[in-house]
C-alpha cells in the first residue's frame, strides 16, 4: 500500500476511548524497546512520525494510527519492561487483554521478537495466548541487520522452536534500519485487514 496520510488519531486506555469509525485494525506488539515504533515508521514510510527511543517503556497507550483512510495501526505498549512496577504492569495486562480479546475490528496482530536472541518467556507468553485466541499472528524477527545473513535460517529455526510456533502464522525477517522485509509485512497486513475471508463468512 501506498501511503501517504497517517495520523495519530487516539491514544486509549480504555474501550470508550476507541475509534469508532469501524476500519480494520492491525496490532503491533512486543517487548519493549524491541522496535515496534521503528518498524511503525517503515511501513508508513516516515523518519520519524511514531516516537522511537533509547528509553524503554515511554509509549503507555494503545495508540490508534490512523493510516489513509483504509485502516488503523495500533501500537501497544512494550511488555516486560523491569522498571515498570507490579501495579502498573497489572494495569498494562488489563488494558491490553480487553482490547485484544474484545476488539471487534481487530484483523491480527504483528508480534515482534528481536532476531539475534531466543525469544524471552514473555514473548513465549504472548505468542501462545494469541494463539489460544485464534487471533492471526505475524511473528517478525526484527533488527536482522544486527546479524550477519548466514546466521537468519537458524535463528528463524531457534525463535519458531521456542515460541512453538504454528504453520498456520506467518514468520518474517525484518530490519528498519536496510527496510529488508518490509513488502511481505504490507502484503501479510492486506491480507488480513481486507481479505474476505474472515472465518468462512
Ligand atoms: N539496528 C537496528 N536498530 C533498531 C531496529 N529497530 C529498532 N531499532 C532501535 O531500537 C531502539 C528501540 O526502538 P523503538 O522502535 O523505539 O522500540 P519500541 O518497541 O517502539 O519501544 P517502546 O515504545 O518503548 O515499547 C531504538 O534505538 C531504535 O533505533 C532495527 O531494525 N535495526
Ligand atoms: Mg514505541
Amino acid at each position: 500500500m501506498e501511503v501517504n496520510n497517517v495520523e495519530l488519531v487516539m491514544s486509549a486506555v480504555s474501550p470508550t476511548q476507541y475509534p469508532t469509525t469501524g476500519y480494520p485494525e492491525i496490532a503491533f506488539v512486543g517487548r519493549s524497546n524491541v522496535g515496534k515504533s521503528s518498524m511503525t515508521n517503515v511501513l508508513i514510510n516516515r523518519k520519524s512520525y511514531a516516537r522511537t527511543s533509547s528509553q524503554p517503556g515511554k509509549t503507555q497507550t494503545l495508540n490508534f494510527y490512523q493510516v489513509e483512510d483504509q485502516l488503523y495501526f495500533v501500537d501497544v505498549p512494550g511488555y516486560g519492561y523491569a522498571k515498570v512496577s507490579k501495579q502498573e504492569r497489572e494495569k498494562w495486562g488489563e488494558m491490553i487483554e480487553t482490547y485484544l480479546t474484545q476488539r471487534e475490528t481487530l484483523r491480527g496482530v504483528v508480534s515482534l521478537v528481536d532476531a539475534r536472541h531466543e525469544p524471552t518467556q514473555d514473548d513465549v507468553q504472548m505468542y501462545q495466548w494469541l494463539s489460544y485466541y485464534d487471533i492471526p499472528i505475524l511473528i517478525l524477527a526484527t533488527k536482522a541487520d544486527k546479524i550477519v545473513r548466514g546466521k537468519w535460517n537458524k535463528q528463524e529455526s531457534i525463535i519458531k522452536k521456542k515460541l512453538g510456533f504454528n504453520k498456520k502464522d506467518s514468520f518474517v525477517m525484518f530490519s528498519a534500519q536496510t527496510k529488508m522485509g518490509k513488502d511481505e509485512i504490507w502484503k501479510w497486513i492486506e491480507d488480513h485487514a481486507f481479505g474476505g475471508d474472515q472465518d468462512g463468512i
